[in-house]
């Protein structure tokens, strides 16, 4: 398992190894000794699978707050997104910055975005199933968002907004500024 940090040193990038045969491949997804091992001590306690039809998709931009805020392991098991976490973090330095990676079935990447950001994605592909780990369960109470073209993060999207498949939900999520919910300050 390769683990690498992203621009914003917290949003990490995990490549798991791949043991390729003339039946295909196995590989292990998730290792809990392997996250320890790197320092990594994330408890997931809920999985999530997501299926979007539409390549240029957009989900996000979500998070909980505390006490039901939630890191994410993020995979793709059938096509590709573009995977966003902005970070959130009262007081963190890099606070209203955002980290992007292309993660794919085929690559078998993964995104771990910590505690105190918000988290999107776009698909790149039609029929993209998104699958990820969370570390606290599912809380509507504490479930909030924040525009996907807020112009302060301005995220460079691969879908222009005319074009982009969102939930309802989500094409009334509000701007960062005046964001009411804050996260506990960096640890
Ligand atoms: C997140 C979630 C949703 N639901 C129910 C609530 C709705 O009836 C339905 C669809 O929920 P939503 O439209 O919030 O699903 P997404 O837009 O894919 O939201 C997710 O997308 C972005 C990328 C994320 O990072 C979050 O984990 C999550 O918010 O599933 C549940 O029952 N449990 C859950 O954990």
């Amino acid at each position: 398992m390769r683990i690498t940090d992203l621009d914003i040193t917290d949003v990490k990038m995990i490549v798991p190894k791949k043991f390729g045969d003339a039946r295909g491949y196995f590989c292990e997804t998730y290792s809990k000794q392997d996250f320890a091992e790197a320092g990594i001590e994330e408890v997931f306690v809920q999985d999530n699978q997501s299926f979007s039809a539409s390549h240029g998709t957009v989900r996000g931009l979500h998070f909980q707050v505390p006490p039901f805020a939630q890191s994410k392991l993020v995979r793709v098991l059938r096509g590709s997104i573009l995977d966003v976490a902005v970070d959130l973090r009262h007081g963190s330095p890099s606070y209203g910055d955002y980290v992007s990676a292309v993660i794919s079935a085929r690559e078998g990447n993964q995104i771990l975005v910590p505690i105190g950001f918000a988290h999107g994605f776009c698909t790149l592909e039609p029929d993209t199933e998104v699958f990820y780990k969370v570390s606290a369960p599912y809380s509507p109470a504490h479930d909030r968002g924040v525009s996907w073209i807020d112009k302060d993060i301005a995220i460079d999207w691969p879908v222009k907004p005319a074009d982009a498949v969102l939930s309802a939900k989500d094409l009334a999520l509000p701007p960062l500024a005046g964001l009411p919910d804050r996260f506990m300050p960096p640890q």
